[in-house]
C-alpha cells in the first residue's frame, strides 16, 4: 500500500472555533497507526482520507492514483475509493438487523437492504465473525464485540482496497480487545489487506505500526 499526502483543511466548530489541519506524509507500509493527543485531528485526517472530508488545498494519492487534487479539481467520491471505514462508535443502523446492517456495505443506493437478504458475500461475513446465529438481531441486543465485528464485516463485505479503523478497539474490555486485536491481526494477513488505525493503545502501536503518525495540533509532528 502506499498513501501519499499532503493537505490542509480548515474545519469550523458549532461554537465559532477554528481548527486547521496542516498534513504531510507518505508511507509504503502495509499497515499505518496514526496516534496523538485528543483532539489533534486524527479523525479529521482519516476522513479526509476516506473522502468523507474534502480537503481545501493539496492531493491525496493511493497507490499512485489521485483521490484528490486541488489543483486538477480531482475528488473521488468515498464510494469510488473503495475503502472500509469503521467509526469510532461503529455507527450501526439501530433499526436494522444485523444481516442488514452488514448488507448495507453492498448498497448503491439509499434503500435498506432486504431482512431476508441472502447475498452470500453477506453469509460469508456473518459466518467469517461467528455473527449467524444473531445475524437476525438489533443492534442494542449484541455485545460489545459483536457489535465491533458487525461493523468489520459491514467494511469488509465490499472488498475493500484498504480498512480505515477509528479507534476500533476502545469500546471493548481489555480481555476481548485483545481477542479481537489478534482477529483482525489474522484476518489483515490472510487477506493481504492494507490498513490505517486510529489508537490511543500502545499494544495496537506495537502490533500494527509499521509505520507510525504522531499527530499533534493537525500536524503530523513525527512520522516513522
Ligand atoms: N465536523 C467537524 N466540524 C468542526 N470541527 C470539528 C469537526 N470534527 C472535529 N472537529 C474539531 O477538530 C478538532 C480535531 O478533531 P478530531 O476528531 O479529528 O480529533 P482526534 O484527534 O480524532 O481526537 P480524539 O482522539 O479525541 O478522537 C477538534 O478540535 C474538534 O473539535
Amino acid at each position: 500500500m502506499s498513501f501519499d499526502a499532503r493537505f490542509t483543511k480548515q474545519v469550523r466548530s458549532d461554537g465559532g472555533r477554528h481548527f486547521e489541519l496542516d498534513i504531510q506524509f507518505s508511507t509504503t507500509k502495509r499497515s499505518t497507526v496514526i496516534h496523538g493527543p485528543s483532539g489533534a485531528g486524527k479523525s479529521l485526517l482519516l476522513q479526509a482520507l476516506a473522502g468523507l472530508l474534502q480537503p481545501d488545498q493539496g492531493h491525496i494519492r493511493f497507490n499512485g492514483a489521485t483521490l484528490f487534487d486541488s489543483s486538477s479539481q480531482q475528488n473521488l467520491p468515498a464510494r469510488a475509493r473503495q475503502f472500509g471505514y469503521l467509526f469510532q462508535d461503529y455507527a450501526l443502523f439501530p433499526k436494522l438487523t444485523v444481516r442488514q446492517n452488514v448488507a448495507f456495505g453492498l448498497q448503491r443506493g439509499w434503500l435498506n437492504p432486504a431482512r431476508t437478504t441472502t447475498d452470500p458475500r453477506v453469509a460469508r461475513w456473518l459466518d467469517a465473525f461467528e455473527l449467524t446465529e444473531v445475524a437476525e438481531q438489533w443492534p442494542h441486543t449484541l455485545s460489545g464485540g459483536q457489535r465491533q465485528r458487525t461493523a468489520l464485516a459491514r467494511a469488509l463485505v465490499n472488498e475493500p482496497r484498504a480498512l480505515l479503523l477509528d479507534e476500533p478497539f476502545s469500546a471493548l474490555d481489555p480481555a476481548l480487545r485483545g481477542r479481537m486485536r489478534d482477529e483482525l491481526q489474522q484476518l489483515l494477513t490472510k487477506l493481504a489487506l492494507p490498513m490505517v488505525m486510529i489508537t490511543h493503545d500502545p499494544e495496537d502501536l506495537e502490533r500494527f505500526g509499521d509505520t507510525r503518525l504522531l499527530v499533534v495540533n493537525g500536524r503530523v509532528a513525527d512520522s516513522c
